[in-house]
């Protein structure tokens, strides 16, 4: 199925002779720039038919040999085995409760977004009161909606904070992206990455032969060798997915002194916190500007309105495809979903959750799940919906070391906060990430936020500004907030 992923190609929509495009970079470059709902969706229906449907047989065996692996490992299915890692009783009633709380701010950015989706494709597009078409939205899976920012962003005859295209004039490589990351690591005082990461990783997609271009980070668990696996393109989103990937070595070098047993994050969703933790700070206008990425000040109320907007489609939109991911294998581990109703119960659950629906009808012959890197390859998705949760509560701590954020003080708010050259913030992250696996995660949480739960109250103080100002927008343009039943055939039998 991995194999079948990283593999799979499509044939262009505007010459159905060019069959060579791949997911990484063409069909992502494609997918990001197009503004044609048939482009669009003609990538969308073919990805999901070569990634996705060819996948369908393979998955089916891969659940059973899966299962038997858990029951052989003493659990009951392999459901029971990922939440195992969590290392509380009640896992996917947290989950479910961190959805309520930040399910009315998702529900106001959705109906704004459909508002303005609607405003430029018309409502034979996309509809009033229905959920989004999935193929509009900028990502293959609707995962972020960062593509969709330059059209819909809250403010427009603001000036456009373009990253991607800041990056490109002054001629950013994949190696300069790297170094900025380990400069922003060693100015909290961590570790500089060894020299045997530059020299063994891959950064770029190799022109010699096919590799799994989804981005990973190795420890080979010498104390030594580092690696990080990944096809670069010079773009806002590979500047986050880079600093993603070093958090991961950033926390592979602050473990290695422990027993091997305990070199591993708290809990799974702590490992993909620490970059993304890293990267709130590099992607606030302040730092933006500190390396020129962005010019000017205009520190005004609808700047930082357009910026929360921004990092709102990126954090906020994710949640609920993450939770829908895991909640959708969790059901098919446990046998509840059979493989005759994989697409069905797929896509009841993303329209429940996320509010979108597929650009055309489905039936059993897809399987649109496997679409998706983390479901081909076999990697547990709720890791993200953590860490998506706990980066915030990070984040505030770091904030507040870093004399960057001071509750109730309005010159220094959470969004404006950049830890960048805090020892202080430095040193207590890094004494969190020292202990890898080897204290319950609650512990860890606490040692650096003075919490042991995971909490949606980091990210809702993050957008509070911005939940205020879609409430305020939505009314005044009487938009109908939710979603109604889709129109779209995807449960053939029922
Ligand atoms: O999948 C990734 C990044 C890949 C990974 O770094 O998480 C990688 C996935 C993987 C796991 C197992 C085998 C192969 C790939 N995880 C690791 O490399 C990793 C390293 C150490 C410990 C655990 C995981 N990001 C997610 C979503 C995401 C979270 N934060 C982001 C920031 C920017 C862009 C995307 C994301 C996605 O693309 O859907
Ligand atoms: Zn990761």
């Amino acid at each position: 199925m991995e194999s079948n992923y990283a593999t799979s190609k499509i044939c262009s929509f505007k010459n159905a002779t060019k069959c060579d495009l791949a997911l990484e970079p063409d069909i992502t470059e494609l997918f990001a720039k197009s503004q044609d709902p048939e482009e669009l969706r003609h990538l969308w229906v073919e990805w999901h038919r070569a990634a996705g449907a060819r996948a369908r047989d393979n998955f089916t065996q891969y659940v059973q040999l899966d299962n038997e692996a858990a029951k052989l490992n003493d659990f009951k299915d392999v459901a029971e085995w990922w939440q195992a890692e969590y290392e509380v009783a009640d896992f996917e009633a947290q989950l479910a409760r961190l959805w309520e709380d930040v399910k009315p701010l998702y529900q106001q950015l959705h109906a704004y977004v459909r508002r303005r989706l609607r405003d430029k494709y018309g409502d034979q597009v996309v509809s009033q009161k229905g959920p989004i078409p999935a193929h509009l939205l900028g990502n293959m899976w609707a995962q972020t909606w960062n593509n969709i920012e330059s059209f819909t962003r809250p403010y427009p005859d603001k000036k456009e904070v373009d990253i991607t295209q800041a990056m490109q004039e002054q001629n950013y490589t994949a190696l300069k992206m790297f170094q900025m990351s380990d400069e922003f690591f060693r100015s909290l005082n961590l570790t500089a990455m060894p020299e045997k990461f530059w020299k063994n990783s891959i950064i770029e997609k190799p022109t010699d032969r096919e590799i799994v271009c989804h981005a990973s980070a190795w420890d080979f668990y010498d104390g030594e060798d580092f690696r990080i696996k990944q096809c670069t393109t010079i773009d806002y989103e590979y500047f986050q997915t880079t600093h993603h990937e070093m958090g991961h070595i950033q926390y592979f070098l602050q473990y290695r002194h422990q027993p091997v047993i305990f070199r591993d994050g708290a809990n799974p969703g702590f490992h993909e916190a620490v970059g993304d933790t890293i990267a709130l700070s590099v992607s606030s206008p302040k730092h933006l500007r500190r390396v020129g990425l962005v010019s000017g000040d205009a520190e005004d109320e609808q700047t930082e309105i357009n910026q929360l907007y921004k990092m709102g489609i990126d954090k906020i939109v994710f949640l609920p495809f993450a939770y829908t991911l895991d909640l959708f294998r969790y059901g098919v581990f446990r046998g509840e979903t059979r493989p005759e109703d994989y697409n069905c119960h797929y896509w009841q659950l993303r329209e429940a959750l996320q509010g979108v629906e597929p650009p055309v009808n489905r039936t059993e012959e897809d399987f649109d799940a496997a679409a998706k890197y983390h479901v081909s390859a076999d990697v547990e998705y709720a890791r993200y919906y953590v860490s998506f949760i706990i980066q915030f509560q990070f984040h505030r701590a770091l904030c507040q070391l870093a004399g960057e954020y001071v509750p109730e003080d309005l010159t220094k708010k959470l969004v404006d906060c950049d830890i960048y050259q805090s020892v202080a913030a430095g040193n207590a992250l890094a004494n969190m990430l020292k202990m890898g696996s080897s204290r319950p995660w609650p512990d860890a949480m606490e040692a650096l936020t003075g919490q042991r739960a995971m909490r949606a109250d980091g990210l809702l103080e993050y957008f509070r500004p911005l939940h205020d100002w879609l409430r305020a927008e939505n009314q005044r343009t009487g938009e109908h907030i939710g979603w109604e039943p889709s129109k779209i055939q995807y449960c053939t039998s029922e």
